[in-house]
């Protein structure tokens, strides 16, 4: 029988496609899904690599050279759990398994624990750049058992997307720092959506923009410096035609977004470890407000507004693309500060300016701009903010102006920008010496003899609000 160095479980968007990659780099691999149809599909498409899967888990397993090495690419949450039950009986001590799913980092630290204790490899990695990503190279962001990487490197790197002769894939750390980096990411791919939403909200009904232009702007845009596969994306939907309605595709799609996790936990976590992320926090909160759309409809009646903004048409594009430059820069800074923070809390050693160069190529908020991000990091490995590096300043500093005539030109019309607004306020509280946080701590003195700390003497302090003072 044939020995297969590979083995993919769940052959859906994701694992198909990384499976034709891996066969591209003359792999030998093969595949497993518990749906039929997935298996058909394999073969169509891999058919120039005789590319066959198994419609049995227990044969699929056994065709796999030892130690065996099994990517899953399958929904995340509880099935990998079911999957990762019905392999153990089958696998052999010194197996390796790679969850390259949206697994929450919770679960891979769990998995890589118990799978340890029973003799078996495993490692969380993260994956983006989605199905052409996949197919032709991906960003990869493998965390934990560094051995068990070592197994795979050779393949991943094959696989992987490549800038300037780099793989864009790198060992990120120990325990399940290759998925808290990957929700990250996406935490960062909410952000940048939020803020292309909102500009073509800005575009549409602030300028009055037609689809046609709102395309030429965006195109315009993804050959200057806001260059990125975001935009590129966006640009296309732009000139894309519902073939039912010979409308615009983008024109007869419902107005509520959904998610399936990733950024909601970004936000959770970065709750958790006191790290402010506030423009990725209104991307999923714009996200879950899109949701209640009779609501929004109801008070749309109740509240009428025009939303067209009175100036130069060109003046207000050209500011806009400032604001979005500047936005954008805003939006990674959060992300990579978490990161940074992240690497404290739980010990994941992260290297910022390895994560920034493996973004620049296969993942989906590659950009022009994470050049820049990368070579800050490159200066300073330690850097803790984004904000510090010399050259971004320069950036903020040309950018950051347009971004407030932004915000108050959207404010005064009534057009909602939360992200932009949101990263307005997130570079002036970080650029403001003395915040009013000392009221706030009064405050809460004044109530809860929560005490505070004094500008003039050390030590903790707790004043009797209550007794008038002379
Ligand atoms: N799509 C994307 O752009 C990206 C996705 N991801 C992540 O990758 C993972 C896979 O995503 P994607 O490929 O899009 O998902 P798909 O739903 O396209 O594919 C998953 C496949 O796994 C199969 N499957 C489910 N349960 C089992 C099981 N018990 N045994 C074997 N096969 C099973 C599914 O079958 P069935 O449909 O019958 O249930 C399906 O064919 C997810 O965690 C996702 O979040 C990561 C990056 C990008
Ligand atoms: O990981 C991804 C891209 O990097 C997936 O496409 C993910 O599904 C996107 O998240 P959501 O579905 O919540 O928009």
């Amino acid at each position: 029988m044939k020995t297969y160095t590979l083995g993919m479980i769940g052959l859906g968007t994701m694992g198909r496609n990384l499976l034709l990659n891996m066969a591209d780099h003359g792999y030998q691999v093969t595949g497993y899904d518990k749906d039929p149809k997935m298996l058909k599909t394999l073969e169509e498409v891999g058919k120039a690599h005789d590319l066959k899967g198994f419609a049995s888990l227990e044969d699929f397993v056994q065709s796999l050279e030892l130690p065996r090495r099994i990517v899953l690419l399958v929904p995340a949450g509880p099935i990998v759990d079911s999957v990762i039950q019905e392999l153990e009986p089958l696998l052999s001590k010194g197996d390796l398994i790679i969850d390259s799913g949206n697994s929450h980092f919770t679960d891979t630290s769990r998995r890589a624990a118990e799978l340890a204790e029973k003799g078996f490899h495993f490692f969380g990695m993260g994956i983006s750049g989605g199905e052409e990503g996949a197919r032709f190279g991906p960003s990869m962001m493998p965390g934990g058992d560094k051995a068990a990487y070592s197994a795979m490197k050779e393949i991943l790197e094959a696989i992987s997307a490549k800038v300037n002769g780099e793989p864009c894939v790198t060992y990120i750390g120990p325990g399940a720092s290759g998925h808290f980096v990957k929700m990250v990411h996406n935490g960062i791919e909410y952000a940048m959506m939020q803020l292309l939403a909102e500009t073509y909200d800005i575009l549409k009904n602030g300028l009055g923009y037609t689809n046609e232009q709102i395309h030429r702007v965006f195109d315009q845009w993804n050959k200057g410096r806001l260059q990125s596969f975001l935009m590129e994306v966006t640009a296309e939907v732009f000139a894309f035609t519902d073939e039912k309605t010979g409308k615009l595709l983008v024109d007869m799609i419902k107005d509520e977004a959904k998610s399936k996790g990733t950024g909601k936990w970004t936000s959770q976590v970065s709750m958790d470890l006191q790290l402010p992320i506030p423009t990725i926090n209104e991307a999923v909160s714009s996200r879950d407000l899109s949701k209640f759309k009779s609501l929004r409809v109801e008070l749309s009646e109740a509240f009428p507004h025009a939303t067209k903004i009175a100036e130069n048409q060109q003046k207000v594009e050209a500011e806009l693309e400032q604001a979005l430059y500047a936005a954008m820069i805003v939006s990674y800074a959060q992300g990579l500060h978490l990161l940074w923070q992240a690497s404290i809390t739980y010990e994941y050693k992260l290297n910022l300016h390895e994560i920034a160069k493996i973004w620049r190529g296969g993942c989906i908020i590659r950009a022009e701009l994470l050049e820049d991000i990368y070579q800050a990091y490159s200066k300073n490995p330690e850097l803790e903010h984004l904000f510090s590096d010399s050259a971004i300043q320069d950036k903020l500093k040309a950018t950051v102006p347009d971004l407030r005539k932004i915000v108050g030109l959207s404010i005064e019309n009534g057009i909602p920008v939360s992200a932009y607004a949101s990263a307005l306020t997130y570079f002036d509280s970080l650029r403001t010496k003395r915040l009013p946080s000392n009221l706030t701590q009064a405050q809460r003195d004044f109530f809860g003899a929560h005490t505070f700390e004094r500008t003039d003497e050390e030590g903790i302090f707790h004043a009797l609000w209550n007794q008038p003072t002379l």
